[in-house]
């Protein structure tokens, strides 16, 4: 199978092997854009990465290193997959790439078929890949729930995404609307939990002039607003009993009266909603109503909390540190390994937020070049300093080597030989890991 149609952004700085990929690409129907210097790869395709499917990027480059660009694209938005092409001796920082949510990498020198199969096997659009790309997030969860939103981004119904606060139920909302939406139509997110009750109704369906004290003009409400996009109601679970019958109107009839008004206004948006609580207990008596729970839930999505999803707490971490140092206009080169086992084995309450906002503060306070743990948890001395709970080194390096073999094995549906290749250690090497940190794997032909 060739790799025809994509369009391939290629940063390597050497002449003789950017010139023979380019020419062995286009031969292969590719396009390809190629960039000599990280800046220049930087300045050209900022705000274009949606138009490219794949980045091949090389690890040492004049000006910058594989990783310094990465971290930069990451900030972006449509972050394409990137192939690193890496030399024997970086292959360290290509499986930390990995980490990050790097989509492979390939050790030079290498053989073009293959490397043109992991082209294919890695890009976006024309191959998508079955379990969903890493907008939402890199673990096998979240790539799961990007799937299934693609799925239900083929249909109209309602859906009802659950999930801890700030676990992302929103930026989950948001991706779906994308999926179906040009960039015209308009996603209204109305936070029910935030508007006083009383407001409400005239929030969502608008009201006419005169249709209470204080209206002294015709207001369109959310659900007109959001023309045929999207209404995504926030926290439906805080809808008080009387507003909940009439949105279960609002989806059978797909009509509505703004309030005070005759007129029947036609509702064409998606319903999506979302809640961070249980909205029945099998009683009926959970504060909402059970046919409306039935006809917002026909598409049901669980996000699940950030603390399930260690892939994800690295990335993500990433991706807002890189945010953060542009905005704080600071010198912080990365999070360091000990920050990352510390936020690893921390359970985020308040998920993605959560993590957000103490990589914001972490990084508008760093000292140092490297985010530390104090840094990121200034408010719980006690878990990073010297002290009770305080976890000796060798049992954090055994931990992350577990997570991450376990990962690899996943990632090679248990193949031996493929996963040391990940990792960048011998077979015998991983042999020897997993005995003593007791990973056993189902394969037997290893
Ligand atoms: N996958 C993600 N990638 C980048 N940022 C994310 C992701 N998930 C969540 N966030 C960020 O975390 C914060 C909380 O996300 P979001 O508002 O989607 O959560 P929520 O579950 O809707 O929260 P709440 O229950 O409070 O409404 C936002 O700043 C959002 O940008």
């Amino acid at each position: 199978m060739r790799p025809d149609g994509l369009t391939i952004g290629l940063i390597e700085d050497d002449p003789v092997m950017g010139g023979s990929l380019v020419q062995r690409l286009e031969l292969e129907g590719c396009a390809v854009r190629w960039w000599q210097t990280g800046q220049e790869a930087l300045f050209a395709s900022s705000g274009k990465l949606a138009d490219l499917d794949l980045v091949l990027c090389d690890i040492r480059l004049p000006d910058m290193d594989g990783e310094e660009i990465y971290r930069n694209l990451l900030g972006e938005r449509s972050t394409p997959p990137v192939i690193f092409i890496t030399g024997y001796g970086e292959i360290g920082q290509a499986v930390r790439l990995m980490r990050l949510g790097a989509a492979d990498y390939v050790t030079k020198p290498f053989g073009f078929d293959d490397f043109l199969s992991r082209i294919r096997d890695n890009a976006r659009n024309r191959t998508p890949a079955p379990d969903g790309d890493t907008v939402l997030g890199v673990s096998p969860a979240m790539r799961k729930i990007a799937a299934l939103l693609r799925q239900f981004a083929r249909s109209d119904l309602p859906v009802l995404i659950t999930g801890e606060t700030g676990a992302g139920k929103e930026i989950a909302a948001r991706y779906l609307h994308n999926l179906r939406n040009g960039e015209d139509a308009r996603f209204m997110a109305v936070n029910c939990a935030a508007i006083p009750p009383d407001l409400l109704e005239s929030e969502i369906f608008g009201h006419e002039k005169g249709a209470f004290t204080g209206a002294t003009k015709r207001h369109l409400g959310y659900a007109e607003r959001a023309g045929s996009g999207t209404l995504f109601l926030d926290e439906i679970g805080d809808m008080p009993l009387p507003l909940q019958a009439k949105i279960l109107r609002l989806i059978e009839d797909r009509c509505f009266h703004r309030v005070g008004g005759e007129e029947i206004v036609p509702f064409n948006a998606r319903i999506v909603t979302a809640t961070h609580r249980k909205l029945t207990d099998g009683s009926g008596n959970a504060g909402f109503r059970s046919d409306l729970y039935f006809r917002i839930a026909v598409l049901p999505v669980d996000i699940p909390p950030l603390s399930e999803r260690p892939e994800d707490i690295i990335r993500l971490m990433a991706i807002f540190l890189a945010e953060a140092v542009e905005r704080h206009d600071k010198i912080v080169r990365g999070v360091s390994s000990l920050t990352e086992e510390t936020a690893l084995g921390y359970d985020w309450p308040g998920n993605v937020r959560e993590l957000r906002n103490r990589v914001e503060r972490g990084v508008a306070l760093a000292a140092g070049e490297w985010l530390m743990p104090a840094d990121l948890f200034p408010d719980r001395p006690g878990s990073i300093g010297p002290g009770i709970g305080f976890a000796p080194l060798s049992e954090i390096r055994d931990d992350a080597e577990r997570r991450q073999i376990v990962r690899a094995l996943a990632e090679t549906s248990g193949h031996i030989q493929e996963a040391a290749r990940l990792l960048g250690i011998s077979r015998t090497t991983l042999w020897e890991k997993m005995t003593r940190l007791g990973i056993k794997t189902e394969r037997s032909e290893n």
